[in-house]
Formats: C-alpha cells, structure tokens, sequence
C-alpha cells in the first residue's frame, strides 16, 4: 500500500529570519530563509508589528514555489513564550493564543510562528500545530529552586532544535534518546546547556532571562550586586536594562556587533581583545557543561554542539579543548528545527492522539 503524501507548511520566526519550509511527508520539497534587516524590522515597530509583513514573504516564497495553499495538510509553527508544557505537538487554541498575547510572550519573534500559523490554518481550513515550544518544562523539582523564595528557575530554552539534534545523535551511537544521558548546547542568537536524562530535559539555563552563560547579544548570568546598583542609579530605564539581558548585552556590548562571523574577522585581523572575549564566551559555556554533567551524576553518553556557532571550528575547538574528557563531543552545526517541526505535524496528522490539548 502507498502512503498518502501529505503535505506541511513549516513556520519558524526568528529574530532576524523567518525560515519556511514545505515537506511532503519527511521529504523537504523547499526550504527558504527570508533575512530581516534590521530597517525592516524597524520600520515594524514590535514583534508582534511584524507579522503581516513575515506572512507577506510566506505568502510570496510559496507562490514562487509552486505550491498551492489548497494541497497543503496542516500548518505547523515555532512557538513562543506561553505556559510551561509538556514536549509535543500542540493543536493551536484560544488559550494558546490568548497566552501569546500576553506582554511577556511578546518578547520573542517564537511567538509569531503560532499566530501565523492559526491565521493560514483558518484561511486554508487546515489543522494548525506548534511542536516543542521554547517553554517545554521537564525540569526537576530539584532545578527549580533559585535560592531566592518567589523567584523559581524556568525552562525557557531551544527544546525543538535540541531534542531533535540529541535524538540523532543517540541514533548515531546505536542507543535511543529514551535511554542515554546527553547534554546540548545550543549556540545562536540565544545559548542553552540542558541536561537530557532519559529523553527529558532535567536541568536547563534560562535562554531569555539573563542566566547562563552569555551570548551574542544576551548577557547570560550576572553579579546581582552591580545589577541592582544600576538599576538603582537612575542612569538606566527598565528597558534599557532588560536590553542588556536580552539584545544589548554578551559580544554585542563588548564588541559592537552580534555576528559571530564579523568577530572570526576582528580576530584574524589580530584583535586580541575579540579574541578574549570568544575565549570568554567559549569558557562560560564549558563552566555550564560541566555543572549539567554533575547534574547527569557524571555520566554523559555525549556532549553536542549545535546552533549557528556551531559552524566555528574555531569556536567549537575551544570548546572541545576543556570537555573533551567528560564525554565524546559531537557537532551538529546549524539547526534540524524545519525538520523537525515537519516531523512533529506528521505523527499529529497521522496519529491524532498523540496531539496534546493546551490547557
Ligand atoms: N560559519 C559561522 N561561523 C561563526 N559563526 C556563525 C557562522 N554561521 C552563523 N554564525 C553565528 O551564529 C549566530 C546565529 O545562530 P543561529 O543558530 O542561526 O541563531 P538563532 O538561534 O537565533 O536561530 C550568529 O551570531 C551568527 O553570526
Ligand atoms: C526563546 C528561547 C530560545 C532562543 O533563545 O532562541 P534564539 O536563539 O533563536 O533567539
């Protein structure tokens, strides 16, 4: 018997791209990534601002593309900031995108491949999915605890992309997801170093809320003590200090740019100052592998490397250089988020039950 073909619409915004792709059934028919300048984004003035103006770029990649809105299945979208959830597929409802609405969903383009996704699923009368939204929470109680009372740890991290990367590489060593310890670090826009025990995400640094290590443009973890004296100082708005943790900090404030690639320049100019602060970078995150390996109780069947940066050799040598010895290292430059997101709208349309409701 021949499967039916059936046909996703892949939705995956990011801060400066809108990434497409159309599958029929696991096979990738195209794939396109749409970059933003940052003029364009402007010109936007939100993120939520930017969702006609994403949705036009969809709308013209699948009309260059040939493909018809009336043959495709099921519209499948990144999701953002909502409530803490199991990992899934999600069928998009009222209480998800009322959630999304929310001041604090807002504060990542995540959020528009759910509510592009819902638009196109209403306009085409398709079934609209997110999967493994960036707030997928299999944290120990344990994990939770910040050390202050009333203030908890989140999960708030890259779980599409790294549980499919682990997912293969645990293919790669001949042993399932569900039975090995592993731990990711992914490297874009945001890194996260999570623990993955037993196919859950155990422990994880809070991509979006100034902990871990810092970033292009984040600025990870800081010494509160200074933290409070600016915020105290009367120098800085509210929003110019949630700036420096969530897009003027890490490389860009030390370095004026966000792009990783401008800095492997600077530094084969001979900046050695660009140069220390990669090494910085690149040491923060071995600190955190180290602390999720004594969170996996010193026992990992593999560290992966993945995101954007993971292109580096430069970058990942660093890297490899001081974990090495804990457990293999493996690289996955780049993301498998398209493929993934396709992978999660099939098993939902092939197998309704297993569509999570959220609640
Ligand atoms: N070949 C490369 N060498 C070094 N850095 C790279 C390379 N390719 C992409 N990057 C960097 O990766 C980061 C973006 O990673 P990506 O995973 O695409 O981001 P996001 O997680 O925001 O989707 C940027 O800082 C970019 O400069
Ligand atoms: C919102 C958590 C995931 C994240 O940081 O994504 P980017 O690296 O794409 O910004």
């Amino acid at each position: 018997m021949i499967d039916r073909i059936l046909r996703i619409l892949a939705i995956n915004p990011g801060s400066t791209s809108t990434k497409i792709a159309v599958f029929d059934n696991e096979e990738c028919r195209f794939e396109e990534t749409i970059c933003h300048s940052s003029d364009e984004l402007h010109a936007c003035g939100s993120i939520i601002g930017q969702k006609d103006m994403r949705a036009g770029h969809i709308a013209r990649a699948l009309k260059e593309n040939g493909v018809e809105p009336g043959s495709i299945h099921a519209v499948v979208g990144r999701c953002g900031l909502v409530k803490p959830i199991e990992s899934g597929t999600y069928a998009i409802n009222s209480a998800m995108i009322a959630d999304l609405m929310r001041p604090h969903a807002k504060e990542h383009a995540a959020v528009l491949g759910a509510l592009i996704a819902d638009d196109l699923g209403h306009c085409w009368n398709v079934p609209a999915f997110v999967v493994d939204p960036v707030v997928v929470d299999e944290m120990e109680p344990c994990a939770k605890l910040s050390g202050l009372a009333g203030i908890e740890r989140r999960s708030v991290f890259h779980a599409l992309n790294t549980k499919s990367v682990v997912r293969k590489a645990a293919a790669s060593l001949g042993i399932a997801y569900e039975d090995g310890r592993f731990i990711a670090v992914h490297m874009g826009g945001g890194i996260t170093v999570s623990a993955h025990r037993y196919g859950r995400v155990i422990d994880v640094n809070d991509a979006m809320g100034g902990d871990g290590p810092f970033t292009p443009d984040r600025s990870g973890s800081l010494p509160v003590g200074p933290i409070i004296d600016m915020c105290f100082s009367g120098e800085y708005t509210y929003e110019q200090m949630r700036e420096f943790i969530s897009q003027k900090g890490g490389v860009q404030s030390y370095l004026g740019t966000n792009d990783m690639r401008e800095v492997e320049t600077m530094i084969k100019q001979g900046d050695e100052f660009a140069a220390l602060v990669t090494d910085a970078m690149a040491y923060q995150i071995c600190k955190d592998i180290g602390a999720m390996f004594v969170v996996l109780d010193g026992r990992a069947n593999a560290i992966v490397l993945t995101g954007g940066i993971a292109h580096s050799t430069r970058f990942t040598a660093l890297i490899k250089k001081r974990v090495d010895t804990l457990a293999p290292v493996l690289t996955y430059a780049g993301e498998n988020e398209m493929q993934a997101l396709a992978e999660g709208g099939l098993r939902a349309l092939r197998d309704p039950k297993q569509l999570l409701t959220y609640l």
